[in-house]
């Protein structure tokens, strides 16, 4: 084991009770003690919300949101941390009191399931977009944020952090329940529901398939790229 590891062991049991457990649903513990203002915070009919279950793209889709809502300069993206300008609504910093107070339109993002998400947003006071990604990849780049997240210091197996996956024992609760709780509200007037296969690989998957016929030449080795 790496000396790093060793310096930060986290047994399952630690592990366990760094999470929050509201009505059933595991979330991490910055959401503790304030999931009643969260149900009663004031939404604005000129917000936009971006509400992903964690690892679905929240970054890729902030940064779409932000280019067309601000008419920014595509070129320019890059330079800025569009993190900074986008607050969590549940996260510790900037907190809710701030995001109250920011100036319409706001952009606002949560993980939270929807049940969880304010009361004005079930009302359809303001515009929601959700954006999913395929379980398989997003279960590996979430392994990847645990082992990487210096407060959570996973140090389980893949194989153990699926299991949690399929058993619903991750923060932001179940990725199943998540998903579905939004794709019974798609076609909510105020809900846009996508992809996140849609808005990257569809793009990107032309320029991939070109650039890898190009680059391999007459080599028959071929993968299954699926959309
Ligand atoms: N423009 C972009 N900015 C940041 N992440 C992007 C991105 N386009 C795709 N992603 C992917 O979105 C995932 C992170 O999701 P989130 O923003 O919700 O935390 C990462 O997946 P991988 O870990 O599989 O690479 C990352 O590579
Ligand atoms: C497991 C704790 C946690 C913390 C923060 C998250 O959100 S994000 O992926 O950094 O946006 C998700 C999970």
């Amino acid at each position: 084991m790496a000396e790093s590891e060793a310096e930060t062991p986290s047994t399952p049991g630690e592990f366990e009770s760094k999470y929050f457990e509201f009505h059933g649903v595991r979330l991490p513990p910055f959401c503790r003690g304030k999931m009643e203002e969260i149900a009663n915070f004031p939404v604005r009919p000129s917000d936009v919300w971006i509400v992903t279950y964690p690892k679905s793209g929240t970054s890729l889709l902030q940064e779409v949101v932000y280019l067309v809502s601000q008419g920014a300069d595509p070129d320019e993206i890059g330079l800025m941390n569009i993190d900074e300008q986008l607050p969590v609504l549940e996260y510790p910093q900037p907190g809710l009191d701030i995001i109250k107070e920011l100036t319409s339109p706001r952009l606002i993002k949560s993980h939270l399931p929807y049940r969880f998400l304010p009361s004005d947003l079930h009302n359809g006071d303001s515009k929601v977009i959700y954006m999913a990604r395929n379980p398989k990849d997003l279960v590996v780049s979430y392994y990847q944020f645990h082992r990487s997240l210096r407060t959570m210091s996973y140090r389980g197996t893949f194989q153990e952090f699926c299991r949690r996956f399929v058993n619903d024992r991750l923060g932001y609760g179940s990725w199943f329940e998540h998903v579905q709780e939004f794709w019974e509200h798609r076609t909510d007037s105020n809900v846009l529901f996508l992809k996140y296969e849609d808005i990257f690989t569809v793009s990107m998957n032309e320029k991939f398939d070109l650039v890898y016929k190009q680059k391999m030449g007459k080599c028959d080795l071929t993968f299954d790229f699926y959309l």
